[in-house]
């Protein structure tokens, strides 16, 4: 568990990036940070490997306050990841991957063999692994500094906008692989995102921010859409804008089949009969994710 108690942090220049923030994170699940530019969820991210100082407040992992411990090797014991992905560019992968155990003493063969079986984990085959960085697509970099950051069998691991630069369909397929990796490996993730969709896809808590790391709105995606707490979230979440509002449409020449569209029009699905139990009328059941009772 991570927990901020009434964390503030003011920059040289005067500017108030956190401002009395407490909150906790619990261990084993995956945290998503979410708002607009500057409002400060980098700062907070990277407080917790404490890449930044705070102020004032105290953040403490599993009970202990992390400014008491050694920077250096707390930095070492959380995983990082970052949009850039952030690897050594004059290293093979192999070796990108297995830099951080080796500093913390593993002995070099097995890092390496270690590397190798992170390489599988996150999808990579083997043989990309002596490749240079600049030898891989972006998605692949991005794998790449999954596995860097989770060699050092963290249970801490941070991500900063992982997956911002990929294209959409990469984007998607990293997602669903950290999806997959969370269920086996269940680390305590802090990901950090401008993206509410995203948000929503990988969090069991979200978290809203207004500027200055103040909260918006906490809770499970459900709790959000279901009950956006004001109008600033409703905005944030497409609410007011009938974004996540569902309606059904059938079209000539679908041979009878239901559209599902968003509430700008756009198609996003069909409607099938698994979602309704047996006997039972046919109704927006299926689709009763709270974007239904986010019309306005
Ligand atoms: N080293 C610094 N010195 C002064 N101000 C800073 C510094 N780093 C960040 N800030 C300011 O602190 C505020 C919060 O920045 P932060 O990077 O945490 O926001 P963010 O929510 O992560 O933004 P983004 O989504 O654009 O990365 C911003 O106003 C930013 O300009």
């Amino acid at each position: 568990m991570i927990e901020f108690e009434s964390v503030s942090k003011r920059f040289d220049d005067g500017t108030v990036a956190v401002e009395d923030f407490s909150f906790v994170l619990p261990s084993r699940q995956t945290t998503v940070f979410v708002g607009s530019s500057g409002c400060g969820k980098t700062t907070l991210l990277r407080m917790i490997n404490r890449m930044i100082e705070p102020t004032s407040g105290r953040i403490t992992i599993d009970g202990v306050d992390i400014a008491g411990r050694n920077k250096v090797e707390l930095r070492r014991s959380i995983g990082y990841v970052l949009q850039a992905a952030g690897l050594l560019p004059h290293r093979k992968v192999v070796d990108n991957v297995a830099t951080v155990p080796i500093l913390q003493g593993v002995n070099k063969s097995e890092a390496r063999s270690r590397a190798l079986d992170l390489l599988d984990t996150v999808g990579l085959d083997r043989s990309l692994a002596k490749r240079y960085p600049r030898q891989l697509s972006g998605g692949q970099q991005q794998r790449v500094g999954v596995a860097r950051a989770l060699a050092s069998d963290p249970n801490v691991l941070l991500m900063d906008e992982p997956f911002g630069a990929v294209d959409p369909i990469v984007r998607a397929d990293l997602q669903a692989e950290l999806n997959r990796l969370q269920r086996e490996l269940g680390k305590t993730i802090v990901f950090v995102t401008h993206d509410i969709d995203e948000a929503f896809l990988l969090a069991d808590q979200v978290v809203i921010f207004r500027k200055g790391g103040i909260i918006a709105q906490a809770g499970t995606p459900a709790q959000i859409l279901a009950e956006p707490a004001d109008d600033f979230v409703a905005s944030f979440i497409g609410a007011d804008k009938g974004k996540r509002t569902l309606h059904l449409q059938q079209r000539e020449g679908d041979d009878g089949l239901t559209l599902v569209v968003d509430g700008d029009g756009r198609p996003i699905g069909v409607l099938r009969e698994g979602g309704v139990e047996p006997g039972a009328e046919p109704s927006a059941d299926p689709l009763a994710t709270s974007g239904d009772r986010a019309d306005p």
